[in-house]
C-alpha cells in the first residue's frame, strides 16, 4: 500500500464529512493507517477522530467579527489564515504512514479558487502522492442539468489542481450511480435525457460534447457513506491514482515547476537589464537590498515622504492588522498543537 494524502471536495451536502467518517471506519477495520484533517473552520462537529482541525487554531466567530465578514468570507479568510501554518502541516504530514484524507468546506470556491486551494494541495504534494476525491450526491443529481453543472465543476478543479481526480459518486444506498455512467459514456444517453423544450437544453447538449474527453479520462467509484458500501473498490482507485501521481504527474508537474522558474528568471534579468538601460548605467542596476545598505545623507529625501513618517503610517496600519490577526488566529495553540502532533509522530 503506497502512503498517500486525499483531499476531499465536493459540493455542500454532497456528504465529505460522512465520506471522511466512512474511508477511516474502513481503514481502522482494515487496520490501515488514517490521519484526518479538517479544514472546514465552521462545522460544528466532526463524527470522525480529527487529527488536526482547523477550529483549535482559527476562530471562525472571531474572523466574522474582527474583519466584519459574511459566512463565506470568514471561511475563505481562516482558511487564508491557517494557510500561513502549512509548513507545520506539511512537516507532520511527511512524517505519516498510510492514508491522510483532508476534508474541506463545502464553499468549493473558498477552498479551491482562493489562495488557499493551491498552497494547500501543492503543499501536500510535496510530502507523498496526493489525489483529488470529488464527491458527487447522486440521488440529487439525476437531472441532466444538475449532472452538467456538477461535472462542470469537477472538470474545472481537475484542471485547476492538476493533481490524479477520483469522482465518488455517493450515497448509493438511495440512487444508484448508473445513469451517470451511461450518460458519461453514451452521448445519445444523455441526449435523449434533456428535455428539448427545457431553456438550457442545447446548451447543454453542446457543453456535454465539449465534455466527452473529459469523461474519457475520468475514473469513478460507487460509494455509500452511510453503510461502508464500495469502500474496497474506492482503496483499490485510490491506489491507482497514487501510482499514476508518481508516473505521470510528479514528472509533469516537475517539468511545469522547472519552466515556470526558467521564466521567472528570464523575466527577472529582462526587467534588470530594463532598468540598468533606462538609468544609463552601464552595469546591472542596485537591487533594493543594496540600496537599503547604503547610508542616506541628511536632507537627502527633500521633496520625497520621509521615511520615518511613512514607516509610522505603516506601523499603525500594521498593528491593526496583527491585533486582528492575533485575535482571529489562535497562534500559541496552533504552534502547541503542531507540537504536538510532532511530537506523537
Ligand atoms: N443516505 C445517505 N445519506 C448520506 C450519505 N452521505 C452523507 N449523507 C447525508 O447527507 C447529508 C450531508 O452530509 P455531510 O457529510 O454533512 O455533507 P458535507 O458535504 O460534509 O456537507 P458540508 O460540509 O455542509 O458541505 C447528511 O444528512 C448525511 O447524513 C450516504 O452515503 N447515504
Amino acid at each position: 500500500m503506497k502512503d498517500m494524502n486525499i483531499v476531499v471536495i465536493g459540493m455542500a451536502g454532497s456528504g465529505k464529512t460522512s465520506f471522511v467518517r466512512a474511508f477511516y471506519k474502513h481503514c481502522k477495520r482494515q487496520k490501515e493507517s488514517c490521519y484526518t484533517i479538517n479544514l472546514d473552520p465552521a462545522v460544528t462537529s466532526t463524527p470522525y477522530k480529527c487529527n488536526i482541525d482547523i477550529r483549535d487554531s482559527v476562530n471562525y466567530k472571531k474572523v466574522m467579527e474582527e474583519y466584519r465578514l459574511g459566512p463565506n468570507g470568514a471561511i475563505m479568510t481562516s482558511l487564508n489564515l491557517f494557510t500561513t501554518k502549512i509548513d507545520q502541516v506539511v512537516s507532520i504530514v511527511e512524517k505519516k504512514k498510510g492514508y491522510v484524507i483532508v476534508d474541506t468546506p463545502g464553499q468549493i470556491e473558498a477552498f479551491i479558487w482562493s489562495a488557499t486551494g493551491p498552497i494547500v494541495t501543492e503543499a501536500l504534494a510535496t510530502a507523498h502522492p496526493t489525489v483529488v476525491v470529488y464527491v458527487i450526491d447522486t440521488p440529487r443529481t439525476t437531472a441532466p442539468a444538475t449532472f452538467m453543472s456538477n461535472m462542470l465543476y469537477a472538470c474545472s478543479i481537475l484542471y485547476k489542481t492538476r493533481l490524479p481526480f477520483l469522482i465518488v459518486f455517493n450515497k448509493s444506498d438511495l440512487q444508484d450511480s448508473e445513469f451517470a455512467v451511461e450518460w458519461m459514456t453514451d452521448f445519445e444517453k444523455f441526449q435523449n435525457a434533456l428535455d428539448p423544450e427545457a431553456y438550457m437544453s442545447s446548451l447543454m447538449s453542446s457543453m456535454s460534447l465539449v465534455l466527452e474527453e473529459f469523461y474519457a479520462a475520468l475514473d469513478f467509484v460507487s460509494v455509500s457513506s452511510h453503510t461502508g458500501a464500495g469502500m474496497s473498490d474506492l482503496t483499490a482507485a485510490l491506489q491507482k491514482k497514487a501510482d499514476e501521481f508518481e508516473t505521470e504527474y510528479k514528472v509533469q508537474r516537475e517539468e511545469i515547476a522547472r519552466k515556470r522558474e526558467e521564466k521567472e528568471e528570464k523575466e527577472r534579468k529582462a526587467q534588470m537589464a530594463k532598468l540598468s538601460a533606462d538609468l544609463g548605467l552601464g552595469v546591472p542596476a542596485q537591487t533594493v537590498s543594496d540600496q537599503e545598505d547604503e547610508v542616506s545623507e541628511p536632507g537627502e529625501n527633500d521633496g520625497w515622504i520621509d521615511n520615518d513618517d511613512y514607516e509610522e503610517t505603516n506601523e499603525v496600519d500594521a498593528a491593526g492588522i496583527q491585533d486582528r490577526y492575533s485575535k482571529a488566529l489562535k497562534t500559541e495553540q496552533l504552534n502547541e498543537q503542531f507540537q504536538k502532533q510532532l511530537n506523537l509522530s
